[in-house]
């Protein structure tokens, strides 16, 4: 039954290790169907981790991540295959290929996934989606002949061309200006209202994430601190919070033994 309530994410007692560190603690994540959630942190808190482990490109330690109602964590090749189909994924590192034009950038995912269609009808979606971020008339440019803003917008035509459920977008407003930053906002907007989409973001740019997020998720140190509503994080008295709200840096003691014990550990 499609149960309009039913989570499109849905983690419980998520746990990842990178070698011997442990490096997500017990994370409960559960995102519902047309909202826009942030996920936000410092440095290191662990952001891109539970990110890497959301879209199955790393397996969890112990817990269970499901998906659009499939258990990632048990899901076999064929079946993350069809999952995939159905993400959009926009990372910070996924520039667009510059040896393809514009338009042939964003036709990319449904020349791999949709044999059936034919070019006229991949023109006719992809110039659509190019539409949707702004940059109808843009098809035929090269990659190289756009502003670091585009090429986001470009990026992001790509991430939604397959029409998903679900769209990931790690950083939007890296490397960019306030005002083209500001435009992305308003963008990701547009795709949950317009296109009903569901949208987690991964961002340490907390206008961006005030201004976009239904609710948000705070990692620190790989644990969630809470997960809220823009306003129940701006006075969440947690002590961690605010410091992230006010750029305190933490007040970091280094053990020097523990500091080497843990190098020795880590170069086994
Ligand atoms: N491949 C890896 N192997 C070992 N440790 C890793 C690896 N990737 C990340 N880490 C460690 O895991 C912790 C969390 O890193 P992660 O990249 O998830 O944080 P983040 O919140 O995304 O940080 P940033 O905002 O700086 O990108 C950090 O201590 C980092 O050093």
């Amino acid at each position: 039954m499609n149960d309009a309530r039913e989570p499109l994410i849905e983690v419980h007692g998520l746990e990842a290790w990178y070698g011997k560190r442990r490096i997500l603690h017990d994370v409960d994540f559960r995102v519902d169907a047309g909202e826009i959630r942030v996920i936000m942190g410092g440095s290191g808190s662990g952001k891109s981790t539970l990110l890497r482990h959301l879209l199955g490109l790393h397996r969890a330690t112990a817990g269970s991540i499901r998906l659009l109602g499939t258990d990632i964590t048990r899901a076999g090749p064929r079946e993350m295959q069809l999952l995939r189909r159905k993400l959009g994924v926009s990372f910070q590192g996924g520039a667009l290929l510059t040896s393809l034009s514009v338009g042939d950038n964003v036709a990319l995912p449904l020349r791999e996934h949709h044999s059936d269609l034919d070019e006229n009808q991949i023109r006719i979606m992809s110039r659509m989606k190019l539409e949707i971020v702004n940059l109808g008339g843009f098809h035929d440019l090269m990659p190289s002949q756009l502003s670091g803003g585009m090429v986001k917008r470009a990026a992001l035509a790509r991430a939604i061309v397959m029409d998903p459920q679900l769209l990931f977008f790690d950083e939007p407003s890296a490397g960019l200006d306030p005002v083209v930053s500001a435009e992305l906002d308003e963008l990701i907007l547009r795709l949950r209202d317009a296109l009903r989409m569901t949208i987690v973001v991964v961002t340490h740019e907390l206008e961006s994430a005030f201004k976009i997020a239904d609710s948000i998720t705070v990692l620190d140190q790989g644990r969630i601190l809470m997960t809220g509503t823009v306003d129940a994080v701006r006075h969440s008295d947690n002590e961690r919070i605010q410091d992230l709200l006010n750029r305190r840096p933490r007040e970091v003691v280094v053990d020097a033994d523990a500091y080497l014990r843990r190098l020795t550990e880590e170069a086994v």
